[in-house]
């Protein structure tokens, strides 16, 4: 793991969470994509080294729409960078943690990427990232 590549948090209204979170960060967001296979649209928010995600869900069935209805809106998961993501999933593997896909997806902002489900991550959900062409 190379650093965190960003903190996923869930919003129920994107526009108004970028909206507070420019004025928290004091800058504004350098992009909004959505990801149709996750049912998210993003945002995404530059802080150093690492970036801060906004999640809102496009449909009932997205994992955020899911998190919102059972946790409310709040830090959804971890993202953390890896050079290797194939290598870290074996290693990883080794490890005992439980992968929840056999190959990466395509992210958003232009990465690969694959999580851990949390019941083997101490309850927090992990992601890792890949820089595609990085
Ligand atoms: C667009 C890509 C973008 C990017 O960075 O590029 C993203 O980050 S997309 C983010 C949204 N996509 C995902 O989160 C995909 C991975 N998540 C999943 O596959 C599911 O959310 C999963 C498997 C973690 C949970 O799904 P499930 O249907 O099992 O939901 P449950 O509510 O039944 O949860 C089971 C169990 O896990 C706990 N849980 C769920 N979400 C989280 C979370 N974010 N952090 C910590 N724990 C979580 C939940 O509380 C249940 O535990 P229990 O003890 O039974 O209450
Ligand atoms: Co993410």
């Amino acid at each position: 793991m190379r650093k965190i590549e960003h903190l996923g948090i869930a919003v129920r209204d994107l526009k108004a969470a970028n909206e507070l979170f420019a004025k928290l960060l004091g800058k504004a967001h350098y992009k909004e994509e959505g990801v149709e296979r996750e049912g998210v649209r993003t945002s995404f928010f530059q802080v150093g080294e690492t970036k801060v995600e906004l999640l809102e869900a496009t449909r009932p069935d997205s994992p955020i729409a899911k998190f919102l209805d059972k946790r409310g809106e709040g830090i959804h998961h971890i993202a953390f960078d890896v050079a290797d993501i194939y290598a870290e999933m074996e290693r990883l593997k080794g490890e005992g943690f439980e992968i929840l896909h056999e190959t990466p997806k395509k992210g958003a902002d232009n990465k690969l990427i694959v999580f851990l489900h949390p019941r083997s991550t101490n309850g927090v959900l992990v992601e890792l990232c890949q820089e595609i062409g990085g």
